[in-house]
């Protein structure tokens, strides 16, 4: 069954008539959206990273806060949003800027729960750049929670990992931490 046909059946199932106008293209646009929300699945990460290491000496701390992040809870499959903070400590050599904010996007744009979402993206920075230590931090908030279930607007979701330096060492999280407040 293609994607477009299991939508044509969802909506057929929900009492609409799949024929009026306003619904005729709807399976296949639903199909390309959720295609687009789940490309994460096809993406490899050395490619996304495509070799964008480059030698450096600086052993300080690397934070990119506030990149935004949509994705999909793997219970509802509905979306939940809010933001990521990451941070590594390089050893010998850096990223590409750009390359964290699209490691983020690789692991969200699958079906996440927002715990394993924010230690696969905290795995893969330390394990590709062979930094010292690597942080993420995830606020965000779930359309499961608010626009159904238990309908709470306010609740965020805060989840953390912290690897190497940053679970060894206090001062090292305190100054990640310090920093994201700012
Ligand atoms: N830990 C965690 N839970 C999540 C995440 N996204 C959704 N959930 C929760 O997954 C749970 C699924 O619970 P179930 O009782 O099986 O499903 P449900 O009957 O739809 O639950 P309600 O949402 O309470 O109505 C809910 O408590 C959701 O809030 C996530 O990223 N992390
Ligand atoms: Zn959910």
């Amino acid at each position: 069954m293609t994607i477009e046909s299991a939508y044509s059946e969802i909506i057929s199932a929900i009492g609409e008539d799949l024929s009026r106008p306003g619904l005729r293209d709807t399976p296949l646009r639903a199909a390309k959206a959720i295609q687009f929300l789940t490309r994460g699945y096809q993406q490899d990460i050395d490619d996304v990273i495509n070799n964008a290491m480059f030698p450096s000496d600086s052993e300080e701390m690397v934070i990119v806060k506030n990149i935004e992040l949509y994705s999909m809870c793997e219970h509802h499959m509905l979306p939940f949003i809010g933001k990521c903070h990451v941070a590594y400590l390089p050893k010998g050599k850096v990223i590409g800027l750009s390359k964290i904010a699209r490691i983020v996007d690789v692991f969200a744009r699958r079906l996440q729960i927002q715990e394993n979402l924010t230690k696969e993206i905290a795995e893969v920075i330390i394990h590709k750049t062979g930094a010292a230590g690597a942080a993420v931090i995830i606020e965000a908030q779930h359309m499961c929670m608010m626009m159904r279930g238990v309908e709470k607007q306010n609740s965020v979701m805060t989840t953390s990992c912290m690897l190497g330096a940053f679970r060894s060492s206090q001062n090292t999280r305190n100054e990640f931490l310090s920093l994201i407040q700012r």
